[in-house]
């Protein structure tokens, strides 16, 4: 295994206003497709923060989750990774980011109706480079481990690339979105 984080980084303490340890943390949007509950299909996951730079997410997965016959996607799977990797970056850090990359290993096949723990860890930042990874297990068994590298962006991102309608929607009702982020730290 490549050695990781794959630059020099260093570790960056929680930003002063992160969520306490065992908070339940918010969804981040409402349509987000990882943890919105207005996605009738979606994910759904549900996180809490934890100790030190860390989050702990929970995917249970149900019949609208599967690629083989009672086992979840792995693409799905590799969904509630980013968004429990997002979450501990955006969470532990209060700044937006976006995954640049994302490896997945999957381990174990992760059935209809278990629920996947998702411990993922923020590992290092080198200027708008974060570092993250994460152990998803089910039943206390390790079934999927995936890194990923996320960049720091400014609001101006969303707004540049985002579609307008949805955009407008956010300005009109800002309870859409879970939680604030910094635009300045
Ligand atoms: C409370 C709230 C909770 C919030 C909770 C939120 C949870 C959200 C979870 C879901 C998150 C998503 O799915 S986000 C959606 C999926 N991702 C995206 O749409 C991103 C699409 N890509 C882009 O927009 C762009 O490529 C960017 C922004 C990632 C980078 O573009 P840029 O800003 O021009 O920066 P750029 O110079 O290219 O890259 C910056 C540095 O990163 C490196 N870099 C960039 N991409 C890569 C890469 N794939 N692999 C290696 N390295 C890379 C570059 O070499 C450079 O290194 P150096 O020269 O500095 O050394």
């Amino acid at each position: 295994m490549n050695s990781w984080p794959p630059v020099e980084t260093t570790v960056p303490d929680r930003h002063p206003d992160a969520p306490a340890p065992d908070t339940e943390l918010p969804e981040h949007y409402a349509h987000c497709f990882g943890c919105g509950d207005s996605v009738e299909h979606g994910l759904r996951l549900r996180a809490t923060a934890g100790e030190g730079m860390t989050v702990r997410s929970r995917f249970t997965v149900t019949t609208e989750h599967q690629g083989a016959p009672g086992l979840a996607h792995g693409g799905l799977l590799a969904c509630a990774f980013d968004e429990a990797l997002g979450s501990a970056v955006g969470h532990l850090l209060r700044r937006p980011a976006v995954t640049a990359k994302l490896e997945t290993d999957f381990l174990r096949p992760v059935p209809v109706g278990t629920t996947l723990v998702i411990d993922a860890h923020l590992d290092g930042i080198a200027g708008r480079k974060v570092y993250v990874s994460a152990e998803g297990t089910v039943e206390g068994t390790t079934a999927v481990r995936a890194r990923a590298l996320f960049i720091t962006v400014d609001l101006k991102h969303f707004v540049d690339h985002g579609r307008p309608e949805d955009i407008r929607r956010v300005a009109e009702n800002p309870a859409l979105l879970g939680r604030s982020i910094d635009v300045n730290p």
